[in-house]
């Protein structure tokens, strides 16, 4: 078993890149299949566990891929498709149930494993079925499989959310660009990855109108095409830089981050007294000597965003002051609270809010990545803690972060990542140092 020991004490300096974004690139491989004709060649896509396992769900569907860790992944889905992704993906992954849209519009049948409940909540997906089923479709559950078909071609018509759900709102745009008529969707998610797969189905002969409003309109058009698309920087691994560098009180340049994908974090860094300035390429954070306490409150976006809810955390022990924690977009999603307990963090849950008292002198132990915003934020707050701090359960930070230990150590962290017997030699040699 691998795990990552971070020594905590030294300040972070110099400069970061940050990957595409997971949470755009696993939409756009599941749309690449809506292609008839062409490949498409999707760039700056990063080496995550989780862009692998779509890369299998695509080649069990029969569909031609080319990637080998280079940052471009190559698509040709001009074969016959197959329908069906068993749980052994959707286990691992639930982003995979979003080849259900496309797969839906392109052959009108999908066989798709229920995707299960995971670390963070029960994740239903009654919206994503809501919509297709307003399209037209039948859906089916049984046997552990949703099984969705249409008779000829999806049609266009009007759909609210009952919730601005990301997954939902992907899966069905993918599904209305090839349906028949005018998709009117209403109370939608706003984040920049909608953003992003709206401009890679527009660049494959898509007509998608009103990405990042509450609204989005889909005209339905007959077929598409392969397109070349590069996907944004990730917005949750900038973040969790931005708190590395704010935690050590260092001074760190992220580049590729976008400012206006990032205000929720940046306000909120800001009124901790964290300098975040806006360069050309990116953002500087500079620590201050003193972190204020604040209040945070997870929401959709615009609002601040649930996946940087732990790292946050992890920067508001060393904060002077109560913060409240209020998570509202997953129900279970304070995992992490009991590891940070576990370094001496005084944290206090009261229903969907945590209440963090600082500032606590954070001590280095044994702790584990409950999923994999709580792995990197483990990993933050070892950054400042005393001795030694080691994070277990890496397969969930793999899903999300590319080289984490690599590129925290380039900004001078102490931080290795070894197999279980291997973790003492590096202690020893740590310490005579
Ligand atoms: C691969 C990917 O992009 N993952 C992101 C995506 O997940 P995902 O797309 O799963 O998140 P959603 O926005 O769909 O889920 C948000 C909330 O809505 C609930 N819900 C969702 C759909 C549905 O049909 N019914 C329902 O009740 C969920 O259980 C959850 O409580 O957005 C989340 C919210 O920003 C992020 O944390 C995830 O990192
Ligand atoms: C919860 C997350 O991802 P997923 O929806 O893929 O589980 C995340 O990226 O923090």
């Amino acid at each position: 078993m691998e795990k990552i020991i971070v020594r905590g004490g030294n300040k972070l300096h110099g400069s970061v890149k940050v990957e595409g974004a997971k949470n755009a690139v696993l939409p756009v491989i599941a749309a690449s299949i809506l292609a008839e004709r062409g490949a498409s060649t999707i760039e700056d896509v990063p080496s995550l566990t989780d862009v692998y396992t779509m890369k299998e769900v695509l080649t069990n569907l029969n569909v031609a891929v080319d990637y080998n860790a280079d940052g471009r992944f190559v698509v040709h889905a001009d074969r016959p498709l197959k329908t069906e992704a068993p749980f052994e993906y959707v286990r691992k992954m639930r982003a995979s149930f979003l080849v259900m849209g496309p797969l839906l519009a392109r052959v009108g049948r999908a066989r798709i494993a229920l995707p299960g409940g995971c670390a963070i909540g029960s994740r239903p997906i009654e919206q994503h079925l809501k919509g297709f089923e307003a399209m037209g479709a039948t859906v089916e559950i049984g046997n552990g499989f949703i099984e969705a078909r249409i008779d000829g071609k999806l049609q266009g018509t009007k759909i609210y959310l009952d919730f601005p759900s990301v997954g939902a709102t992907e899966n069905i745009m993918m599904a209305a660009v090839l349906a028949e008529g005018t998709t009117i969707l209403e109370n939608v998610a706003e984040e920049p990855e909608i953003v992003d797969l709206a401009n890679y189905l527009n660049a494959m002969g898509g007509k998608v109108r009103g990405a990042g409003t509450g609204v989005i309109r889909i005209d339905g058009v007959e077929s598409l095409h392969g397109a070349v698309h590069s996907v944004i920087p990730d917005r949750i691994e900038a973040g969790t830089f931005m708190t590395a560098a704010a935690i050590t009180r260092g001074n760190v340049f992220v580049e590729g981050a976008i400012a206006e994908h990032m205000r929720p974090l940046v306000a909120k860094m800001r009124e901790m007294g964290v300098e975040i300035l806006e360069e050309e390429s990116g953002l500087r954070v500079i620590g201050p000597e003193k972190l204020k306490a604040i209040d945070i409150k997870t929401m959709p976006h615009p609002g601040f965003p649930t996946d940087m809810q732990a790292q946050m955390m992890a920067l508001l022990l060393k904060a002077e002051g109560t913060s409240v924690v209020t998570e509202t977009v997953f129900e279970n999603r304070f995992m992490h609270v009991e590891e940070f307990r576990r370094m001496n963090g005084n944290i206090k849950i009261e229903g969907r809010s945590a209440i963090v008292s600082g500032p606590t002198d954070l001590q280095g132990a044994e702790v584990g990545a409950t999923d994999l915003r709580a792995g990197a934020a483990l990993v933050v707050a070892g950054l400042v803690a005393d001795g030694y701090t080691r994070v277990t359960e890496l397969k969930h930070l793999d899903r999300g972060y590319v080289r984490l230990t690599e590129k925290l150590k380039a900004l001078g962290a102490d931080i290795e990542r070894v197999e279980e017997q291997l973790e003492n030699e590096f202690v020893e040699t740590a310490e005579l140092i």
